[in-house]
């Protein structure tokens, strides 16, 4: 909690019911930026319940009319906030840099993918939402129809604080929802300006409500929430099983995204310098904290020292320092507890036995001491079962590890509690058929990194890494609706 305010920073507040207002705890919290400790980004509301309550009263009342409009006229406002968000895309990446670490380059890309979501999702607005199927009556017409779910609860981490929220809160919203978003504590205030931006496109007062808090208040506030109708989480599995099971608990729908440990497998045949870059980009941007980040790179032996040779000499040259320094390739982790974890995981994997090939540590020059960064790191002669190839780590730390054969190496891949994302090197088509097949995952990609959705795509994982239903492109709908089965005789 901040004590002393700082005059000079800006304070955002709630935003319940088409207006601005501060919680009734009359506490903020600071957003610092994890390039520099020292600097606050914002102060954010420390949430109450309260609060909560006065969102989901309002999201309640205002859903019973926004339900009722057309498609094409909720779409219309979806298009109105793309084009707010567009005209303030350097405003709110630098505030995501600044707030969370990523590159301003990436934060740039992220927002104009929550711009593209947007229009995707606005464009749904006009498409069909159910079948006709015919009845064993010849006299009745028999066709399935939507409707929303009522008041949907957005519990948004902090790793990707512009599109997830979106793609959660743009589905939502086309289907005839109202939402309210709590978005993570570290990137509350790029959270709040994406707000703004529906508050300026003129939606309906209680469409679209942010209440910020800490999780253990505001999220398990919405877990328990009787008049929240549907929970779309994305974080840790430690949350979303709670997420889960309270929600099951007063049988409202829920929808969870958590971990992953993915792995990229590099074949005998694969063209190694483009599996270097897609593992090096997979692994390490976003300074790995993205949950389809890779982390396991299976490496057949007869390449495997050449891939070694070529990735250490890729990796030693890319430039760790702040996201907005233009030289940057990797910023610094998001939060002191995120940099601690992760270099817990690299005390783990040395005191296992793993080799430590490169980084480790922090880096502390050229202003990086105040910050929260941490070197690029690669581990040798990692074990399946060592901690570092079994938990997600969430962090640019990979594992190598050395397999004779490609049947092993999808047996490795797939032996993890996740099942997110995996991809494989190779110009093989019958390995790529097989690793397709064989892979348990829910996203496998042939010669292209293991991070990096596209928007129109079904996108969640097998096994712990997902409740097993799917976000974004058309396969939201089935989370964000019900389905109706209509049966009309004249
Ligand atoms: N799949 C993914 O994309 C992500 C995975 N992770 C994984 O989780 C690890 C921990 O990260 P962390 O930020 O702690 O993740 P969390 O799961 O704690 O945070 C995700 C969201 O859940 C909220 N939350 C926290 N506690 C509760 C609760 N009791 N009830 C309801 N909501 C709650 C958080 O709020 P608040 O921020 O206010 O605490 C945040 O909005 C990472 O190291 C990584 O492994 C993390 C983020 C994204
Ligand atoms: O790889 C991506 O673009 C999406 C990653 C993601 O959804 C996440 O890290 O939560």
């Amino acid at each position: 909690m901040q004590k002393v305010i700082e005059k000079n920073v800006k304070t955002y507040m709630n935003y319940i019911n088409g207006a601005w207002v501060t919680s009734h705890t009359n506490e903020v919290s600071s957003s610092i930026n994890p390039a520099n400790k020292n600097e606050i980004v914002g102060y954010v509301q420390s949430s109450s319940r309260e609060d909560l309550d006065a969102a989901v009263s309002a999201a309640k009342q205002a859903q019973k009319l926004w339900r009722k409009l057309s498609g094409a006229s909720r779409g219309d406002y979806l298009y109105k906030v793309a084009n707010k968000i567009e005209g303030r895309l350097d405003e709110i990446a630098e505030s995501m840099t600044k707030e969370m670490g990523k590159t301003f380059a990436e934060s740039k890309g992220e927002t104009a993918r929550g711009v593209a979501i947007l229009r995707y999702y606005a464009g749904e607005g006009m498409r069909k939402i159910g079948d006709v199927i015919p009845s064993t009556d010849s006299d009745a017409l028999m066709f399935t129809t939507r409707v929303p779910l009522g008041v949907v609860g957005v519990i948004a981490p902090w790793n990707f604080p512009v599109a997830i929220p979106i793609w959660k809160m743009a589905p939502a919203l086309i289907y005839g929802n109202a939402v309210v978003l709590k978005p993570a504590q570290e990137v509350a205030v790029t959270a709040a300006k994406i707000i703004e931006c529906f508050d300026e496109a003129g939606l309906p007062a209680g469409v679209v409500n942010i209440v910020t808090g800490p999780g253990s208040v505001i999220g398990q506030g919405i877990i328990e929430h009787p008049d929240i109708n549907g929970i779309t989480f994305t974080g840790s599995n430690e949350v979303g099983k709670r997420v889960g099971q309270g929600a099951l608990a007063r049988g409202a729908k829920y929808q969870l995204e958590m971990g992953g440990k993915n792995p990229v497998i590099v074949a005998s045949d694969a063209d190694l310098d483009l599996a270097v870059e897609g593992t090096i980009s997979g692994g390490l941007r976003s300074t790995g904290q993205k949950c389809t980040a890779t982390s396991r790179v299976i490496v057949q032996a007869d390449v495997y020292d050449e891939f070694k040779e070529k990735l250490l000499a890729k990796v030693s040259e890319l430039k760790v320092g702040s996201g907005m320094q233009g030289e940057t390739w990797m910023g610094p982790c998001s939060s002191e507890n995120q940099l601690n974890t992760v270099l817990s995981y690299i005390e783990k994997g040395k005191k296992e036995g793993a080799t430590l090939l490169y980084g480790g540590e922090r880096p502390m020059e050229n202003g990086t001491e105040n910050g929260f960064y941490v070197q690029p790191t690669v581990f040798e002669n990692v074990k399946n079962e060592m901690i570092i190839a079994q938990e997600e780590i969430f962090g640019p730390v990979l594992a190598l590890i050395k397999v004779d054969t490609l049947e092993e190496a999808v047996e490795l891949a797939n032996d993890v509690e996740f099942g997110l994302s995996a991809s494989i090197y190779t110009q093989n088509i019958g390995h790529m058929f097989s690793f397709i097949n064989e892979m348990e995952a829910g996203l496998v990609r042939v010669n292209a990194e293991t991070a990096g959705v596209e928007l129109q795509a079904p996108f969640g994982g097998m096994k712990q890494s997902s409740s097993h239903s799917r976000e974004q492109g058309q396969a939201a709908i089935e989370f964000f609706t019900s389905i109706k089965t209509v049966f009309v005789k004249a």
